[in-house]
Protein backbone atom coordinates (compact mmCIF):
# COMPACT_ATOMS: atom_id res chain seq x y z
CA UNK A 1 0.00 0.00 0.00
CA UNK A 2 1.27 3.53 -0.74
CA UNK A 3 1.24 5.66 2.11
CA UNK A 4 2.29 9.68 2.38
CA UNK A 5 2.31 12.16 5.24
CA UNK A 6 3.31 16.01 5.17
CA UNK A 7 4.71 17.39 7.75
CA UNK A 8 5.46 21.17 9.11
CA UNK A 9 7.64 22.98 11.68
CA UNK A 10 8.55 26.83 12.32
CA UNK A 11 11.91 28.23 13.06
CA UNK A 12 12.38 29.72 17.06
CA UNK A 13 13.58 32.92 18.06
CA UNK A 14 16.00 32.24 21.51
CA UNK A 15 14.39 34.78 23.79
CA UNK A 16 17.23 33.88 26.90
CA UNK A 17 19.27 31.59 27.35
CA UNK A 18 21.50 30.31 24.52
CA UNK A 19 23.60 27.66 24.66
CA UNK A 20 22.74 26.93 28.74
CA UNK A 21 20.76 23.42 28.19
CA UNK A 22 24.40 21.74 26.72
CA UNK A 23 26.36 24.28 29.63
CA UNK A 24 24.77 23.72 33.07
CA UNK A 25 21.53 21.88 32.08
CA UNK A 26 19.69 25.01 32.52
CA UNK A 27 16.75 26.18 30.67
CA UNK A 28 15.82 28.99 28.45
CA UNK A 29 12.90 30.72 26.59
CA UNK A 30 11.72 30.38 23.48
CA UNK A 31 9.10 31.43 20.87
CA UNK A 32 8.39 30.09 17.43
CA UNK A 33 7.94 32.00 14.45
CA UNK A 34 5.45 31.71 11.02
CA UNK A 35 8.41 30.60 9.16
CA UNK A 36 7.95 27.18 8.80
CA UNK A 37 9.77 23.71 6.71
CA UNK A 38 7.49 21.62 5.26
CA UNK A 39 8.55 17.87 4.41
CA UNK A 40 6.52 15.18 2.49
CA UNK A 41 7.03 11.64 3.08
CA UNK A 42 5.73 8.78 0.64
CA UNK A 43 6.25 5.10 -0.58
CA UNK A 44 6.84 4.03 -4.24
CA UNK A 45 8.75 0.71 -5.24
CA UNK A 46 12.30 1.21 -5.68
CA UNK A 47 15.40 0.08 -3.70
CA UNK A 48 16.86 3.58 -3.15
CA UNK A 49 15.70 6.73 -0.50
CA UNK A 50 15.30 9.55 -2.73
CA UNK A 51 15.89 13.06 -0.94
CA UNK A 52 14.89 16.19 -2.66
CA UNK A 53 15.14 20.12 -1.47
CA UNK A 54 13.70 22.89 -2.91
CA UNK A 55 16.20 25.14 -1.50
CA UNK A 56 18.53 26.24 -4.36
CA UNK A 57 21.24 25.28 -2.08
CA UNK A 58 20.91 21.95 -2.21
CA UNK A 59 21.70 18.66 -4.79
CA UNK A 60 19.19 16.30 -4.13
CA UNK A 61 20.47 12.71 -4.04
CA UNK A 62 19.02 8.94 -4.48
CA UNK A 63 21.04 6.70 -2.30
CA UNK A 64 20.83 2.81 -1.81
CA UNK A 65 18.50 1.49 1.06
CA UNK A 66 21.48 -0.22 2.81
CA UNK A 67 23.88 2.72 2.64
CA UNK A 68 21.33 4.41 5.08
CA UNK A 69 20.58 1.95 6.85
CA UNK A 70 24.68 1.47 8.34
CA UNK A 71 24.66 5.32 9.07
CA UNK A 72 26.94 5.97 5.55
CA UNK A 73 27.18 9.84 5.48
CA UNK A 74 28.53 11.99 2.53
CA UNK A 75 28.77 14.89 4.68
CA UNK A 76 26.65 17.12 2.21
CA UNK A 77 23.63 19.67 3.31
CA UNK A 78 20.73 17.05 2.86
CA UNK A 79 22.86 14.62 5.92
CA UNK A 80 20.19 16.09 8.03
CA UNK A 81 17.48 14.51 6.14
CA UNK A 82 19.17 11.07 5.72
CA UNK A 83 20.09 11.11 9.45
CA UNK A 84 16.01 11.71 10.53
CA UNK A 85 15.32 8.74 8.13
CA UNK A 86 17.85 6.27 10.14
CA UNK A 87 16.60 7.12 13.37
CA UNK A 88 12.91 6.80 12.17
CA UNK A 89 12.29 4.02 9.76
CA UNK A 90 15.76 1.95 10.89
CA UNK A 91 15.76 -1.17 8.49
CA UNK A 92 16.76 -0.97 4.55
CA UNK A 93 13.44 -2.65 3.95
CA UNK A 94 11.77 -0.01 5.45
CA UNK A 95 13.85 2.95 3.81
CA UNK A 96 13.69 1.47 0.53
CA UNK A 97 11.22 3.28 -1.81
CA UNK A 98 10.76 6.11 0.30
CA UNK A 99 10.87 9.28 -0.73
CA UNK A 100 11.21 12.72 0.76
CA UNK A 101 10.56 16.55 -0.07
CA UNK A 102 11.60 19.51 1.95
CA UNK A 103 10.95 23.13 1.37
CA UNK A 104 11.41 26.24 3.61
CA UNK A 105 10.44 29.61 4.40
CA UNK A 106 13.14 30.73 6.77
CA UNK A 107 17.01 31.61 6.02
CA UNK A 108 18.76 28.12 6.38
CA UNK A 109 21.96 27.90 9.02
CA UNK A 110 21.24 31.31 10.10
CA UNK A 111 20.34 31.09 13.71
CA UNK A 112 16.56 30.22 13.13
CA UNK A 113 16.91 26.33 13.87
CA UNK A 114 16.48 25.54 10.30
CA UNK A 115 17.59 22.20 10.81
CA UNK A 116 15.99 21.16 13.71
CA UNK A 117 12.80 22.28 11.81
CA UNK A 118 13.78 19.61 9.14
CA UNK A 119 14.66 17.11 11.22
CA UNK A 120 11.15 17.62 13.48
CA UNK A 121 9.19 17.56 10.43
CA UNK A 122 11.30 14.90 9.06
CA UNK A 123 10.80 12.10 11.41
CA UNK A 124 7.04 13.52 12.07
CA UNK A 125 5.80 12.69 8.24
CA UNK A 126 8.18 9.77 8.06
CA UNK A 127 6.53 8.17 11.63
CA UNK A 128 3.20 9.17 10.10
CA UNK A 129 3.69 7.91 6.59
CA UNK A 130 4.39 5.04 8.84
CA UNK A 131 1.37 4.93 10.49
CA UNK A 132 2.23 5.65 13.80
CA UNK A 133 2.52 9.17 15.67
CA UNK A 134 4.70 9.21 18.35
CA UNK A 135 3.90 12.03 21.04
CA UNK A 136 5.75 14.87 21.12
CA UNK A 137 8.73 13.83 23.47
CA UNK A 138 9.27 11.13 21.44
CA UNK A 139 9.83 13.44 18.20
CA UNK A 140 12.16 15.48 19.92
CA UNK A 141 14.56 12.52 21.07
CA UNK A 142 13.84 10.86 17.84
CA UNK A 143 15.55 14.55 16.26
CA UNK A 144 18.02 15.06 18.72
CA UNK A 145 19.47 11.11 17.67
CA UNK A 146 19.63 12.18 14.15
CA UNK A 147 21.19 15.62 14.76
CA UNK A 148 23.34 14.66 18.06
CA UNK A 149 23.37 11.29 17.49
CA UNK A 150 24.17 10.68 14.17
CA UNK A 151 26.06 13.73 12.56
CA UNK A 152 27.59 14.67 15.76
CA UNK A 153 25.95 18.38 14.92
CA UNK A 154 23.02 20.20 16.97
CA UNK A 155 23.27 20.59 21.07
CA UNK A 156 21.19 20.42 23.88
CA UNK A 157 17.02 20.01 23.75
CA UNK A 158 16.50 23.69 23.26
CA UNK A 159 15.77 23.63 19.63
CA UNK A 160 13.72 20.48 19.33
CA UNK A 161 11.39 20.85 21.78
CA UNK A 162 11.18 24.64 20.81
CA UNK A 163 10.08 23.87 17.24
CA UNK A 164 8.03 20.60 18.16
CA UNK A 165 6.00 22.29 21.22
CA UNK A 166 5.69 25.88 19.38
CA UNK A 167 4.67 28.86 21.42
CA UNK A 168 6.77 31.05 23.53
CA UNK A 169 7.91 28.38 26.26
CA UNK A 170 10.49 27.89 28.98
CA UNK A 171 11.89 25.25 27.52
CA UNK A 172 13.50 22.94 30.53
CA UNK A 173 16.65 20.83 30.05
CA UNK A 174 17.90 17.32 31.57
CA UNK A 175 17.41 14.18 30.39
CA UNK A 176 13.36 14.27 29.42
CA UNK A 177 12.49 16.90 26.98
CA UNK A 178 9.86 19.35 27.80
CA UNK A 179 8.67 22.60 27.97
CA UNK A 180 5.95 25.19 29.66
CA UNK A 181 4.22 27.01 28.07
CA UNK A 182 3.86 30.29 28.52
CA UNK A 183 2.02 32.27 25.92
CA UNK A 184 0.66 31.29 22.40
CA UNK A 185 2.17 34.08 20.64
CA UNK A 186 4.25 37.39 21.90
CA UNK A 187 2.21 40.69 21.83
CA UNK A 188 3.89 43.35 19.66
CA UNK A 189 5.59 42.47 16.42
CA UNK A 190 8.83 41.01 15.56
CA UNK A 191 11.34 41.80 13.10
CA UNK A 192 14.17 39.10 11.93
CA UNK A 193 16.70 40.48 10.26
CA UNK A 194 19.24 38.27 8.52
CA UNK A 195 22.91 39.56 8.36
CA UNK A 196 23.65 36.98 5.41
CA UNK A 197 26.82 36.51 7.21
CA UNK A 198 27.65 32.80 6.91
CA UNK A 199 28.24 30.70 9.79
CA UNK A 200 27.36 26.72 11.00
CA UNK A 201 25.98 26.09 14.33
CA UNK A 202 28.72 23.15 14.06
CA UNK A 203 31.27 25.52 14.21
CA UNK A 204 29.78 27.80 16.54
CA UNK A 205 29.28 24.98 19.17
CA UNK A 206 32.86 23.34 19.44
CA UNK A 207 34.44 27.50 19.85
CA UNK A 208 32.37 28.12 22.88
CA UNK A 209 32.43 24.43 24.11
CA UNK A 210 36.35 24.60 24.38
CA UNK A 211 36.26 27.64 25.78
CA UNK A 212 33.54 26.34 28.41
CA UNK A 213 35.20 23.48 29.36
CA UNK A 214 38.58 25.26 29.45
CA UNK A 215 37.50 27.12 32.42
CA UNK A 216 37.41 30.47 30.42
CA UNK A 217 35.83 32.99 33.46
CA UNK A 218 33.55 34.95 30.41
CA UNK A 219 31.89 31.73 29.55
CA UNK A 220 31.57 30.61 33.15
CA UNK A 221 30.37 34.41 34.11
CA UNK A 222 27.80 34.25 31.10
CA UNK A 223 26.27 30.95 32.24
CA UNK A 224 25.26 32.50 35.77
CA UNK A 225 23.64 35.85 34.36
CA UNK A 226 21.93 34.17 31.35
CA UNK A 227 20.35 31.62 33.62
CA UNK A 228 19.16 34.64 35.78
CA UNK A 229 17.85 36.61 32.21
CA UNK A 230 15.90 33.27 31.59
CA UNK A 231 13.91 33.43 35.08
CA UNK A 232 13.16 37.32 34.38
CA UNK A 233 12.26 37.26 30.81
CA UNK A 234 9.58 34.51 32.10
CA UNK A 235 8.43 35.90 34.84
CA UNK A 236 7.47 39.17 32.78
CA UNK A 237 6.31 37.12 29.86
CA UNK A 238 3.74 35.58 32.63
CA UNK A 239 2.17 38.24 33.69
CA UNK A 240 -1.81 38.53 32.25
CA UNK A 241 -0.31 42.30 31.11
CA UNK A 242 3.10 41.68 30.13
CA UNK A 243 4.72 44.92 29.70
CA UNK A 244 6.95 44.61 26.41
CA UNK A 245 8.91 47.44 27.25
CA UNK A 246 10.77 44.99 30.49
CA UNK A 247 10.93 42.54 28.07
CA UNK A 248 12.48 44.14 24.86
CA UNK A 249 15.22 45.85 27.96
CA UNK A 250 15.69 42.02 29.03
CA UNK A 251 16.38 41.41 25.31
CA UNK A 252 18.98 43.79 24.78
CA UNK A 253 20.61 42.68 27.89
CA UNK A 254 20.77 39.29 26.73
CA UNK A 255 22.45 40.68 23.44
CA UNK A 256 24.65 42.37 25.61
CA UNK A 257 25.77 38.85 27.44
CA UNK A 258 26.38 37.28 24.05
CA UNK A 259 28.30 40.19 23.00
CA UNK A 260 30.80 40.92 25.82
CA UNK A 261 30.80 37.55 27.57
CA UNK A 262 30.49 35.04 24.67
CA UNK A 263 31.54 36.98 22.24
CA UNK A 264 29.60 35.64 19.43
CA UNK A 265 28.10 38.90 18.00
CA UNK A 266 29.83 40.36 14.99
CA UNK A 267 29.98 44.29 14.01
CA UNK A 268 26.99 44.08 11.54
CA UNK A 269 24.92 42.09 14.22
CA UNK A 270 25.62 44.83 17.13
CA UNK A 271 25.37 47.45 14.41
CA UNK A 272 21.53 46.66 13.71
CA UNK A 273 20.84 46.34 17.30
CA UNK A 274 21.82 49.79 18.25
CA UNK A 275 19.70 51.06 14.76
CA UNK A 276 16.81 49.35 15.59
CA UNK A 277 16.97 50.14 19.31
CA UNK A 278 17.31 54.23 18.34
CA UNK A 279 14.58 53.87 16.01
CA UNK A 280 11.97 52.99 18.43
CA UNK A 281 12.33 48.66 18.61
CA UNK A 282 11.58 47.45 22.67
CA UNK A 283 14.67 45.60 22.61
CA UNK A 284 17.02 43.53 19.90
CA UNK A 285 19.31 40.65 20.36
CA UNK A 286 21.03 37.76 17.74
CA UNK A 287 18.90 34.13 18.22
CA UNK A 288 20.93 31.20 17.78
CA UNK A 289 24.56 30.21 18.14
CA UNK A 290 26.09 33.76 16.52
CA UNK A 291 29.05 34.81 14.68
CA UNK A 292 26.48 35.88 11.83
CA UNK A 293 23.48 34.52 11.08
CA UNK A 294 20.04 36.59 11.82
CA UNK A 295 18.89 38.77 15.01
CA UNK A 296 15.28 40.17 15.68
CA UNK A 297 13.52 43.03 17.42
CA UNK A 298 10.39 43.78 19.16
CA UNK A 299 8.41 46.62 17.66
CA UNK A 300 5.43 48.25 18.05
CA UNK A 301 3.08 49.18 14.77
CA UNK A 302 3.82 52.64 15.42
CA UNK A 303 7.60 52.36 15.54
CA UNK A 304 7.91 49.86 12.38
CA UNK A 305 8.21 52.23 9.45
CA UNK A 306 11.21 54.09 10.99
CA UNK A 307 12.82 50.78 12.49
CA UNK A 308 12.89 49.60 8.91
CA UNK A 309 14.13 53.07 7.62
CA UNK A 310 16.80 52.66 9.95
CA UNK A 311 17.93 49.55 8.11
CA UNK A 312 18.24 51.12 4.83
CA UNK A 313 21.53 50.77 3.26
CA UNK A 314 22.39 47.72 5.15
CA UNK A 315 23.51 44.34 3.38
CA UNK A 316 20.49 42.81 5.25
CA UNK A 317 16.79 40.57 4.34
CA UNK A 318 14.08 41.46 6.89
CA UNK A 319 11.45 39.75 7.80
CA UNK A 320 8.36 41.59 9.42
CA UNK A 321 6.37 38.86 11.11
CA UNK A 322 2.67 40.61 12.86
CA UNK A 323 2.86 37.78 15.24
CA UNK A 324 4.68 35.44 16.39
CA UNK A 325 3.60 31.39 15.71
CA UNK A 326 1.52 29.47 18.38
CA UNK A 327 2.02 26.01 16.50
CA UNK A 328 4.64 23.49 16.88
CA UNK A 329 5.12 20.37 15.08
CA UNK A 330 2.15 20.15 12.58
CA UNK A 331 1.66 16.97 10.58
CA UNK A 332 -1.54 15.15 8.21
CA UNK A 333 -1.21 11.57 6.78
CA UNK A 334 -2.73 11.49 3.27
CA UNK A 335 -4.83 8.85 2.36
CA UNK A 336 -3.60 6.10 -0.26
CA UNK A 337 -5.35 6.50 -3.26
CA UNK A 338 -8.15 4.06 -4.09
CA UNK A 339 -6.40 1.43 -6.20
CA UNK A 340 -7.53 1.40 -9.60
CA UNK A 341 -10.03 -0.98 -11.26
CA UNK A 342 -9.06 -3.40 -13.91
CA UNK A 343 -10.38 -2.27 -17.28
CA UNK A 344 -13.31 -5.07 -18.22
CA UNK A 345 -14.14 -3.76 -21.27
N1 LIG B 1 14.90 22.78 4.29
C1 LIG B 1 15.99 22.04 4.48
N2 LIG B 1 16.23 20.95 3.71
C2 LIG B 1 17.32 20.18 3.94
N3 LIG B 1 18.26 20.44 4.89
C3 LIG B 1 18.07 21.51 5.67
C4 LIG B 1 16.94 22.37 5.51
N4 LIG B 1 17.02 23.35 6.43
C5 LIG B 1 18.18 23.13 7.13
N5 LIG B 1 18.81 22.04 6.69
C6 LIG B 1 20.08 21.48 7.17
O1 LIG B 1 20.44 22.16 8.38
C7 LIG B 1 21.72 22.85 8.23
C8 LIG B 1 21.72 24.13 9.02
O2 LIG B 1 21.85 23.83 10.39
P1 LIG B 1 22.56 24.80 11.44
O3 LIG B 1 22.40 24.15 12.76
O4 LIG B 1 23.92 25.15 10.95
O5 LIG B 1 21.72 26.15 11.36
P2 LIG B 1 20.28 26.53 11.90
O6 LIG B 1 19.63 25.33 12.53
O7 LIG B 1 19.53 27.18 10.79
O8 LIG B 1 20.63 27.66 12.97
P3 LIG B 1 20.78 27.60 14.59
O9 LIG B 1 21.09 26.18 14.94
O10 LIG B 1 21.88 28.53 14.96
O11 LIG B 1 19.47 28.07 15.10
C9 LIG B 1 21.80 23.07 6.71
O12 LIG B 1 23.15 23.24 6.31
C10 LIG B 1 21.19 21.79 6.16
O13 LIG B 1 22.12 20.73 6.18
C1 LIG C 1 22.11 28.21 20.90
C2 LIG C 1 22.42 26.86 20.39
O1 LIG C 1 22.26 25.90 21.45
C3 LIG C 1 21.39 26.57 19.32
C4 LIG C 1 21.75 25.51 18.34
O2 LIG C 1 20.88 25.51 17.27
C5 LIG C 1 23.83 26.76 19.86
C6 LIG C 1 24.87 27.23 20.85
O3 LIG C 1 24.80 26.91 22.03
O4 LIG C 1 25.78 27.93 20.39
Amino acid sequence: MRAAAVATAPGRLCLAGESLDWMTGGSSVVATIPLRTKVTAWRAPGNALTLLSGSPLFVNRLIPAEQVAEGKYSGDQLDYMQAAVRVTLKTADQIAGTVLTATTDMPVAAGLSSSAAVTVAAVTALSAMNGTSPDLATICRLSRAAETGELGSGAGWMDYVAVAFGGVSHVTAGDRPGARGIAPTLGVPVVIVDTLQPRTTMRALSSKRERYAAGDASMHAYARQAADLVDSVTTALGQQHVDYRLVGRLLTTGHGLLRDLVRCSTPLIDECVARMINAGALGAKLSGSGYGGCLFALVPDEALNSVLQALVGLPVHTHVLPASEPEGVAVTRLAAPAPQRANSA
